[in-house]
């Protein structure tokens, strides 16, 4: 499925419109510049070129499931370093959906609207009230942004939600606080993808954005986590990686120790810590386990706060946040 992937001699995908071409390098008026020696300079940067040559071959017509954060939404040049690593994902042949959250964006219409925000085991309390204005919030404000901010490198990105094309379908779920079920009101989880809807887009080059309201059996819609739907996705779609961009650099096993982040942990691990955890963690952590869980090789946890930290972790061994790999499979770079 990878489709239109440059070549050297077209390094121009059929999507991606030029509009700028770089102007010459070498010269200024009639004298030559010349380039500073630097072999060590010149080392480094060959060395993180091929460094990533593994990683582009891995993720080469692949599925990448972004999910993108509000809070990782915080300003321009991470907007702009968004969107870059989009089409950057693309334009090497790699198949980036993103899944968007929003939720500063929608506390923020509802504080306007004068509705207060609660928050149970990192789930919103939604009322008939307020899944109106997160229907409103994600599709009418969230999911244009983003389409926006990517297409501004050309016609590459398609917004859709968990009620289009039948992609979602929600059941009413329960939030979990100090491990007893509490009712949240009109809150999803999704309990069946159908991915038609995703698979078209991609077949045709583009990149969809998906925001995740999701109608249940009835067609009543549901306001669902979207690290919940990222990881429903991950796992429909068969990717081979989840990537959640949030407002941290990743999971403290000590919060808020900053000491204790964690670079690697496996699902058996996760497991049993998750219960353990802080409120804004669960539906993430709890997101990541259930992708792994369900074939996808790794979830990562990245800070959405710097800018293309999201290709520091696909193309380096390295990489950076945390990791989630399935029971047993860690390998910690050497
Ligand atoms: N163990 C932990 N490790 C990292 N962050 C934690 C932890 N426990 C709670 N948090 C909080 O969770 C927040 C991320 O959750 P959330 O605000 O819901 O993110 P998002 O909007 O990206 O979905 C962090 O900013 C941090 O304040
Ligand atoms: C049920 C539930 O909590 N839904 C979230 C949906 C948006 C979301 O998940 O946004 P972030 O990823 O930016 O947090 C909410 O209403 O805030």
């Amino acid at each position: 499925m990878s489709g239109d992937v440059s070549t050297p001699q077209d390094p121009t995908p059929p999507d991606v419109a030029v509009d700028e071409v770089p102007p010459p390098r070498r010269r200024i008026g009639t004298s030559r510049v010349m380039r500073t020696h630097d072999p060590e300079g010149d080392a480094r940067r060959i060395a993180v070129l091929t460094g990533a040559l593994p990683w582009l071959k891995e993720f080469h017509g692949n599925v990448v499931v972004i999910k993108y954060g509000g809070h990782a939404m915080v300003d321009d040049e991470c907007r702009r370093a968004f969107a870059d690593d989009m089409v950057f994902l693309r334009t090497c042949g790699i198949l980036p959906v993103v899944v968007h959250g929003g939720g500063p964006q929608i506390t923020e219409m509802l504080t306007r609207l004068g509705i207060a925000s609660e928050f149970r085991g990192g789930l919103r309390v939604t009322t008939e009230e307020t899944i109106e204005v997160v229907r409103m919030v994600l599709t009418g404000q969230v999911t244009p942004e983003v389409v926006g901010l990517v297409n501004q490198h050309g016609p590459l990105a398609v917004g859709l939600s968990g009620e289009d094309g039948g992609l979602f379908t929600a059941e009413r779920t329960a939030a979990v606080v100090d491990g007893a079920p509490v009712d949240v009101g009109l809150v999803g989880d999704v309990v069946a993808v159908d991915p038609t809807p995703v698979t078209a887009l991609l077949e045709r080059g583009k990149i969809p954005v998906i925001a995740t309201v999701a109608p249940d059996r009835d067609g009543v819609v549901h306001n669902v986590n979207a690290d919940t739907a990222a990881a429903a996705v991950a796992v429909a779609l068969g990717a081979v990686k989840l990537v959640v961009l949030t407002d941290v650099e990743g999971l403290y096993a000590d919060w808020p120790d900053r000491d204790s982040l964690v670079q690697q942990i496996d699902a058996a691990e996760l497991a049993e810590i998750l219960p353990t955890l802080d409120a804004g963690m669960v539906p993430k952590m709890a997101a990541c386990l259930r992708a792994v869980e369900g074939g996808v090789k790794r979830a990562t946890v990245v800070d959405g706060r710097t800018p293309h930290a999201l290709l520091l972790e696909m193309f380096t061994t390295e990489g950076t946040g945390t990791m989630v790999v399935p029971a047993g499979g860690k390998e910690l770079p050497s």
